[in-house]
């Protein structure tokens, strides 16, 4: 039984870069209130997520939601154990697959072929499995001997080549995927396409983020719709979609 259970999950970004007087600007800006704060070390934050309770169950199929920095990337990150909540417990049952932001995770300054190697074995696959399951990986990029070359020389379609065939190797449990289907040449596109469905299909858990209503309505049954961090709202695709898209109205 894979799960997915979040409790009071809060995510703070220490805004570390910015001048003093635009960090002044933000705390007093009307519509700060909620998004800018002021941590207990005296930094200012953006509020990432704030309040999330969320429990996922064996089904559940699920879209995210939400305007343009609303923190549905934040979201997966977390329940991926990319970002730990700043407070609050996250509690993960299953193997946990992600497809977030393409090319993450790999090294500029090694080759395709060993990103692929030092990849697999991160996701704990033994030894004796790894030469076949780099094969495939390898076949499935069609990257010939630019496999060989180090990925700092990769065009941006070569890095996400490489990425979604490592990420899509292993059968997870729970599939987190943050829009990824733009990735790609068009023969790619096909094929990851094909990979990715069979994927979707196989996971017990599978949340996508998403702005695309038809990919929502094609893998999703269920949506929750986040707005400035928080849950607005979590239930049937087509009840929730609905309440976004007035939402949406309602602000332009
Ligand atoms: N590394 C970071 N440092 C500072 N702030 C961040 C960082 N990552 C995200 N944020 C902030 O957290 C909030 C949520 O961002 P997130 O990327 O999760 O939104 P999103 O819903 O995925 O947006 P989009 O649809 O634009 O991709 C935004 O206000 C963003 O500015």
């Amino acid at each position: 039984m894979a799960s997915v259970v979040l409790e009071n999950v809060y995510v703070d970004f220490p805004l570390l870069q910015q001048d003093q007087r635009s960090l002044k600007r933000l705390l007093s800006a009307p519509r700060a209130t909620s998004r800018f704060k002021m941590d207990d070390s005296s930094r200012v934050i953006v509020r990432g997520l704030r309040e999330v309770n969320l429990s996922l169950q064996d089904g559940d199929r699920v879209g995210v939601i939400g305007l343009n920095g609303a923190g549905k990337s934040t979201l997966l990150r977390v329940m991926a154990g990319i970002y730990p909540p700043t407070t609050g417990s996250v509690a993960i049952k299953g193997k946990v697959g992600a497809l977030l932001t393409v090319g993450l995770g790999l090294r500029d300054d090694v080759s395709g072929f060993k990103n692929i190697e030092f990849c697999l074995m991160l996701f704990g696959i033994p030894p004796e499995e790894i030469p076949e399951r780099r094969a495939e990986i390898v076949d499935f990029t069609n990257l010939g001997d630019f496999i060989h070359l180090h990925v700092g020389a990769y065009s941006a379609g070569m890095r996400t080549r490489l990425a979604f065939a490592i990420a899509t190797s292993i059968d997870p449990e729970i599939l987190v995927l943050d829009e990824v289907f733009g990735a790609g040449d068009s023969t790619f596109l096909k094929k990851a396409q094909e990979r990715m469905h069979d994927l979707i299909h196989k996971a017990r858990i599978f949340v996508f983020a998403s702005h695309a209503p038809g990919l929502l309505e094609q893998f999703c049954d269920k949506a929750l719709f986040l707005d400035g961090g928080a849950i607005q709202a979590f239930g049937p695709l087509g009840e929730v979609m609905e309440l976004y898209e007035q939402t949406v109205a309602a602000r332009s």
